[in-house]
């Protein structure tokens, strides 16, 4: 990419909108615009201030093309530290093409996607990771995604990160100082403070790193999978959850056969809900397909939601009970046994045991029901057990408390450093892979030249979050993500 020339691109989204905004940046980005520019002011634009807004037409030889504002940002007081114009026309398709064609004529380039934010990495505006999250800013969706993305945008993260990178550098330009006085045998860097260093990299390293998992999850939404046997209202509880009729609802049991995902935010946090095909031995192809596709979903998930219909065992309960026959001979124990397969084949997940179709039992069968499934779900840690009712919506305010309980948003009140971004995530795991590797060198006494080549691997890694260190590949990959305009 061409980086002395003045590119042009429209930073507003495409189509027709009150206002659009085109963006101009480079050396000429000024005298381009100046003859272009008739101010009512009758002002030069070349001569005007940074930072300056001035109201005139935009001209095409003698033809108005509209009437518009137009802002001035000298270099390097700007977005890019280019000089750069900022035209606001009225938003038709027509003017904004008919604008950006006049300036590509008088000698723009078309921007490429992230080219603007690229020249702003470039030119020292901003490092790389605050330049990545420029990009998951605009993409942001919730309250919890916006934050991160806002944290890491004004550098909270490049902040951390550099402090140590500059505490291990300073430490390796004593080691490696030490080097020239091979002969002598001083010690410029001190071992003791060494190791220490070495212990706060680690465990700054390992938190930010062990945030990953939050940080994801926050940033793509967190998967429940909602399951169980068919009929007992999952997709009735997914339209509850959404507000909208999303997923088909009928009492034939195995209506939903393909997996239904759709995102919410509760609570300032992104949930993505998938609805699944109720789990029953079949005969059915299709069917099967789509509960195999189910038990994968579970295995993705971050919480499991496991619907039953209450209506089953609180008849069952209630006529056990008048019969004298203990209600774990019953369908209890078979959902104990149902409980228990979700439980073996995914011990980690936690578990949220909802009994549907409250609205059908009788107040008196509640009590014994809930005591009944509440002790099934006290054998599991992460297991909680609701009585709701999707048809109505009675309960479903509990639950949605409760998926925030799930979810460890502590990280995110605490204004904690969360890391987002894989490639940030890899970079954190290599460094800290070479930190291991230099604390097991002092461990040993390892030479000092030997321990330097450690140390500047883990410096490397720290770079390449920052940007410090990076290429043309890397950089292109990134801001190709980026929208034209940005
Ligand atoms: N019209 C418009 N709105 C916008 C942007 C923009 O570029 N144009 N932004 C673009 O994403 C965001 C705002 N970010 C900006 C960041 C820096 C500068 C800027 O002029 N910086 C100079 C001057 C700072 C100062 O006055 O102290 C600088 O950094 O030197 C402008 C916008 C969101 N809204
Ligand atoms: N009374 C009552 N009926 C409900 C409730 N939730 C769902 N139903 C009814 O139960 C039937 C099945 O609901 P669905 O949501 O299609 O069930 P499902 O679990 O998605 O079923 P499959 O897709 O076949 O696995 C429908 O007739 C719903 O109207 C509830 O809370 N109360
Ligand atoms: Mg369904």
């Amino acid at each position: 990419m061409k980086m002395n020339d003045t590119i042009v691109a429209l930073a507003t989204p495409s189509g027709a909108g009150a206002i659009a905004i085109i963006r101009v940046s480079g050396p000429e980005a000024i005298s381009i615009v100046s003859p272009l520019f008739n101010a009512k002011s009758g002002k030069l634009l070349e001569k005007q201030p940074t930072h300056t807004l001035h109201l005139g037409n935009i001209i095409d030889s003698e033809r108005v093309i509209d009437e518009v504002l137009v802002s001035v940002f000298r270099a390097p007081k700007s977005y890019t530290g280019e000089e750069t114009i900022e035209i606001s026309c009225h938003g038709s398709p027509y003017i904004q093409q008919e604008i950006i064609q006049l300036l590509v004529r008088k000698g723009c380039r078309s921007a490429e996607a992230g080219e603007f934010t690229l020249r702003a990495f470039l030119n020292g505006k901003m490092d790389l990771s605050q330049a990545e999250a420029v990009a998951d800013l605009i993409s942001s969706e919730n309250q919890a995604s916006h934050q991160m993305a806002m944290q890491q945008m004004r550098g909270g993260f490049s902040n951390e990160i550099q402090r140590l990178r500059q505490e291990l550098l300073d430490f390796a330009s004593l080691i490696e100082l030490e080097l020239d006085f091979a002969e002598e045998d001083v010690e410029f860097a001190n071992r003791e403070e060494f190791k220490k260093l070495i212990q706060r990299i680690q465990n700054v390293l390992k938190k930010l790193i062990d945030s990953f998992a939050t940080g994801n999850v926050l940033k793509n939404g967190i998967p429940v999978a909602i399951v169980g046997e068919p009929n007992v209202g999952k997709s009735t509880l997914l339209n509850s959850l959404l507000n909208e009729e999303r997923a088909i609802v009928s009492e034939i049991a195995g209506t939903t056969r393909d997996t239904i995902e759709d995102e919410m935010a509760i609570g300032g946090v992104g949930f993505r809900f998938i609805d699944t095909a109720g789990i029953r031995e079949t005969k059915d192809v299709v069917e099967s397909i789509g509960i195999k596709k189910t038990f994968e979903k579970i295995s993705q998930a971050q919480v499991v939601v496991f619907l039953l219909n209450a209506e089953k065992f609180e008849v069952r309960s209630s006529s056990l009970s008048a019969s004298g026959i203990s209600p774990e001979g019953g369908e209890l124990s078979e959902l104990k046994t149902e409980i228990e397969k979700i439980r073996n084949k995914f011990p980690q997940k936690p578990l949220l045991i909802i009994a549907n179709k409250a609205d059908k039992i009788e107040e008196a069968g509640k009590e014994s029901l809930i005591a009944e499934l509440n002790s099934i779900a006290q054998n599991r840690e992460k297991a909680h057990f609701l009585l709701l009712s999707a048809k109505t919506g009675a309960g479903v305010e509990e639950l949605k408390d409760k998926l925030l309980d799930f979810v460890n948003t502590g990280a995110l009140r605490n204004n904690n450093t969360i890391v987002t971004n894989s490639r940030h995530y890899n970079a954190l795991l290599s460094a800290l892979e070479e930190i291991n590797k230099v604390q097991e060198g002092l461990k040993m006494g390892l030479s000092g030249d030997l321990m330097a080549i450690d140390i500047r691997q883990a410096l490397h890694h720290f770079g390449e979050i920052t940007g410090e260190i990076t290429n043309d590949d890397l950089l292109g990959n990134i801001f190709a993500n980026f929208c034209i305009g940005k």
